[in-house]
């Protein structure tokens, strides 16, 4: 039998409910294969930060290090709530980037998928979703704007000033192309680079990284995209994109939108992967605004729990079930509250109902 540990950090806000429900998913895994999952507890964020005075502390990072997989919820509290936090403390600060930078998980990739049946969950017009959404946006994980050297002061004039450089180098860059440009040989063999050349240096230096890289993957064809209007794109015709790739700014912000042309952010899991570890976590935050409600979707930690089972376990098979339970739970005309609108013909479930059907679902699929 395989024995995996797997960190769990259930983290903030939604981050304990959307949780919950991706472990009653892996327990269902566990009764389907030949393996045991070990899960392993700790506090990390916010809820970290009040108990220890630390958002990553000495024990979760023991923990995390000794785990095959870590499978991390959302964190970080509200914008007032935020403010009881010093902000070099703070969960985003404190937490999330100093485990990005610990494991060196430089690739983030960012499923964006509807879909043609579930067009009605889109704010976009069945015309624009098509045959379906399915891209992956790869987003550089551990560099530029966000890794950058940072300096706040108050200079000659009195002034408060704030300076934080994007960095990049030519190695970073490249490990990140590889990783695209093998993605889309595995897909479409189209691979859409989004830069700002027209302005950016560090986009200069990307461009001509990429330009390399194309050299290694010939059957790849390339589409080069201004961030700005690879935006606009994304509303307009998006199943035009198949993999796209960017820095680590133009990532988050696009990934987002990504969520927006969907319908809504609990559609967005993600993979954060390093050499030699990877932490699995959905895209969005944790909403503090229906925190405690029962009514976040959990379809982006579970999501996340089918792309832990593919990358870190090799349990492709069962990853395409999860995401098959998950759709036929859509399918049969439920979902939580966020995509189930009155008058959208969906029958609003809760965050644990959700998941008991998940669980049905893949209890009723042949083993692999
Ligand atoms: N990786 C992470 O842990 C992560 C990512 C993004 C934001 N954050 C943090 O989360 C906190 C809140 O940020 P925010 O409010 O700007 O963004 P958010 O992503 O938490 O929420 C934006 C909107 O999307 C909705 N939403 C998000 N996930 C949902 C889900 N699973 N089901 C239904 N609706 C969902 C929310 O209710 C809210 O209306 C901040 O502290 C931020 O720093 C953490
Ligand atoms: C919470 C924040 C630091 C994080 C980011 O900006 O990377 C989040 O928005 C994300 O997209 O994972
Ligand atoms: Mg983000």
């Amino acid at each position: 039998m395989k024995n995996y540990k797997i960190a769990v950090l259930a983290g903030d806000g939604i981050g304990p409910e959307i949780t919950a429900e991706a472990i009653k998913v892996l327990k269902v895994i566990e009764e389907r294969n030949d393996v045991k999952f070990e899960l392993l507890p700790a506090l990390f964020g916010a809820c970290a930060y009040f108990a220890t005075g630390d958002a990553f502390p000495q024990a979760t990072i023991d923990i995390c290090d000794q785990a095959d997989a870590i499978l991390k919820g959302p964190i970080g509290l509200s914008h007032e709530e935020s403010k009881k936090i010093p902000v070099e403390k703070q969960p985003e600060r404190g937490a999330l980037l100093p485990m990005r930078r610990r494991y060196n998980t430089y690739a983030n990739f960012r499923p964006v998928s509807l879909p043609k049946s579930l067009a009605h969950f889109s704010p976009l017009k069945p015309e624009v979703i098509g045959e379906g959404i399915d891209l992956i946006m790869v987003r550089e994980l551990v560099g530029g704007l966000y890794f950058g050297n940072k300096e706040r002061g108050v200079n000659e004039q009195g002034q408060r000033y704030v300076r934080e450089t994007l960095e990049y180098d030519e190695e970073q860059i490249r490990r990140i192309m590889h990783e695209a440009f093998k993605l889309a040989q595995k897909r479409r063999k189209l691979l859409h680079n989004i830069h700002k050349s027209n302005v950016l240096m560090s986009s200069v230096l990307w461009n001509e990284v990429m330009e390399e890289v194309a050299k290694d993957y010939p059957d790849v064809q390339v589409v080069n995209y201004l961030v700005d209007a690879a935006a606009t794109a994304l509303c307009l015709k998006p199943t035009q994109f198949d993999v796209m790739v960017m820095e680590n700014m133009f990532g988050d912000i696009l990934s987002d939108q990504g969520g927006g042309i969907l319908g809504s952010l609990g559609l967005m899991p993600s993979a954060c992967i390093g050499p030699d570890k990877a932490y699995y976590e959905p895209s969005h935050g944790s909403a503090p605004d229906i925190a405690g409600k029962n009514i976040a979707n959990p379809y982006s930690m579970i999501g996340s729990v089918a792309m832990m089972l593919e990358n870190s376990f090799d349990m492709a098979d069962e990853a395409k079930n999860v995401w098959a339970a998950m759709q036929g739970v859509f399918g049969d005309g439920y979902s939580t509250a966020d995509l189930s609108k009155p008058g959208s013909g969906v029958t609003m479930i809760s965050t644990q109902e959700f998941g008991d059907k998940v669980v049905e679902k893949l209890r009723a699929m042949p083993r692999v």
